[in-house]
């Protein structure tokens, strides 16, 4: 294995001479056979090593048991050592997040920390092959781009630094037979075992199918993920050269124009991502999963035999048809509005859009529809509240086992990320999410005898902009 990854760690040009490197090491066998391999390179390559370990408190004394493991390996190994305990119970209830994205924050600010403490231009990682393939897999079920597929990066900015993971080319199966050869005796995390977590659902219970089909999974993955990866950097740079050549910058740079007929005389594939840079750049590089449906509209509105148009997307973005002419206005100093607002019976509360939501009382259940939510009074506290998202908030509906986030709702439903911090949600005095208006409806209102229903509309505005 130690060959394969010096020739991967030179491929993808991961270390410079000199550098000090930070290790992320959990104790677990991926992050101790990478401390080993660091060792066997320092003098080569002429590093500064330093181990960092972060007890997340999660798993009683075992979580503090692994960190001091790994402090006691580096004192042997001669490597220098930081470690840190943090709170992910107080963190998670302070910014209602889930345990693994609060464990996740507070890792990567110790690592973000101690890189800056310590001048360290690189930040190494344990991740390895078969952590590409479910990466990609799991993309693959949710909903991805050709980009979206190159999985997880061998190599990205961190801190005024780099974070690294160099084991990308080698499989769990070879980290453990690396282990096993040099006596290394990595600590077990029993959590990694659990199938609730959907990385682990992959893990453990769909890759090992897929790979009974076909052992040379990970490698062809791998190798597909590198094929996009060169495909995606050669056709964003066409992708660059056409906006050169046919975008016209406007009003201090802030709108885009093009000719559609000049456009039009591009191949599919470089005008998708055109389009895909556009919104990057007037997004500020923060358009990422701008969603496929706007693309879609995109394409529609190109292609409509039409002198005049306006297309309006949230986030402060509306584009505009002029015979020949397309414009993508952006309204640079948008913010994303949050709000909260009480909704008792007969009132009406306009969104920041220009969109309302009225509730009103009725005695039969006559209508539903996506703009329509009705409710048997009883199973609800008034007066109702109209919000804008929580980090953390959750709901269910008829027919889904447990709960969902809404951040993975509007990921499911490719909601461009820009719209998720003004999409109004409305609860219950007591919480209780009943409506993310227009996506999903709570299984809360799905029944009901009490004869009395609140009926709440939601409707567009009427006046374009
Ligand atoms: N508590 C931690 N302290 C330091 N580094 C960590 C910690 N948890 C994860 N890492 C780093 O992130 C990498 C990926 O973490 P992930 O949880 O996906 O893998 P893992 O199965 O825990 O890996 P390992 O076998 O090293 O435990 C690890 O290999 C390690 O480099």
């Amino acid at each position: 294995m130690k060959t394969a990854v010096d020739a991967f760690i030179e491929r993808n040009r991961l270390l410079e001479q000199g550098q000090t490197v930070l290790i992320a090491v959990s104790g677990g066998p991926d992050s101790m056979a990478l401390l080993h391999y660091f060792k066997t390179i320092r003098e080569p390559w002429g590093l500064s090593l330093i181990a960092a370990s972060v007890d997340h408190g999660l798993r009683g004394a075992a979580s503090i048991e692994d960190l001091t493991y790994v402090k006691e390996v580096c004192k042997q190994w001669n490597i220098d050592f930081v470690g840190t305990s943090v709170d992910v119970p107080t963190y998670k209830k302070q910014y209602n997040l889930n345990t693994q994205e609060a464990a996740r924050i507070l890792r990567y600010q110790f690592f973000q920390e101690q890189m800056n403490k310590k001048r360290a231009g690189i930040l190494a990682l344990g991740h390895h092959g078969d952590d590409q393939a479910e990466t990609m897999l799991m993309r693959l079920v949710r909903g991805t781009t050709p980009g979206g597929l190159t999985g997880i990066p061998v190599k990205r900015d961190f801190a005024g630094g780099k974070i690294i993971r160099p084991f990308l080319g080698v499989t769990k199966e070879e980290i453990l037979a690396y282990c096993k050869e040099y006596h290394i005796h990595p600590r077990e995390d029993l959590s990694n075992k659990d199938t609730k977590y959907t990385r682990n659902y992959f893990r453990h219970k769909i890759l090992p199918l897929m790979k009974a089909e076909n052992p040379k999974l990970n490698e062809h993955l791998w190798k597909l993920s590198q094929d996009l990866k060169e495909d995606e950097e050669y056709l964003q740079q066409q992708a660059e050269k056409l906006l050169e050549k046919v975008a016209v910058f406007e009003k201090d740079k802030k709108n885009i124009s093009f000719s559609v007929s000049e456009f039009n005389t591009y191949p599919i594939a470089l005008q998708r991502r055109a389009f895909h840079l556009i919104l990057n750049y007037l997004y500020d590089g923060n358009s990422e999963d701008f969603s496929y449906i706007h693309e879609q509209q995109f394409f529609d509105f190109l292609t409509r035999d039409i002198a005049n148009g306006k297309l309006d997307w949230p986030g402060g973005l509306w584009l505009q048809r002029n015979y020949g002419k397309i414009t993508f206005h952006f309204n640079s100093s948008y913010k994303p509005a949050s709000y909260r607002s009480e909704l008792g019976i007969g009132d009406t509360y306009r969104l920041p859009d220009g969109s309302e939501l009225s509730v009103k009382l009725t005695t039969c259940k006559n209508k539903e529809d996506k703009c329509t939510l009705t409710c048997d009074v009883t199973h609800v506290e008034l007066p109702l509240i109209v919000r804008t998202r929580r980090p953390g908030d959750r709901m269910t509906w008829k027919g889904l086992n447990g709960s969902r986030k809404i951040k993975d709702i509007f990921i499911d439903q490719k909601v461009p990320k820009e719209a998720r911090d003004s999409w109004p949600l409305i609860t219950d005095q007591n919480g209780k999410i009943l409506w993310l208006v227009g996506l999903k409806k709570s299984t809360v209102c799905s029944g009901g005898t009490s004869g009395e229903w609140l009926e709440i509309n939601y409707s567009q505005p009427k006046e374009d902009r």
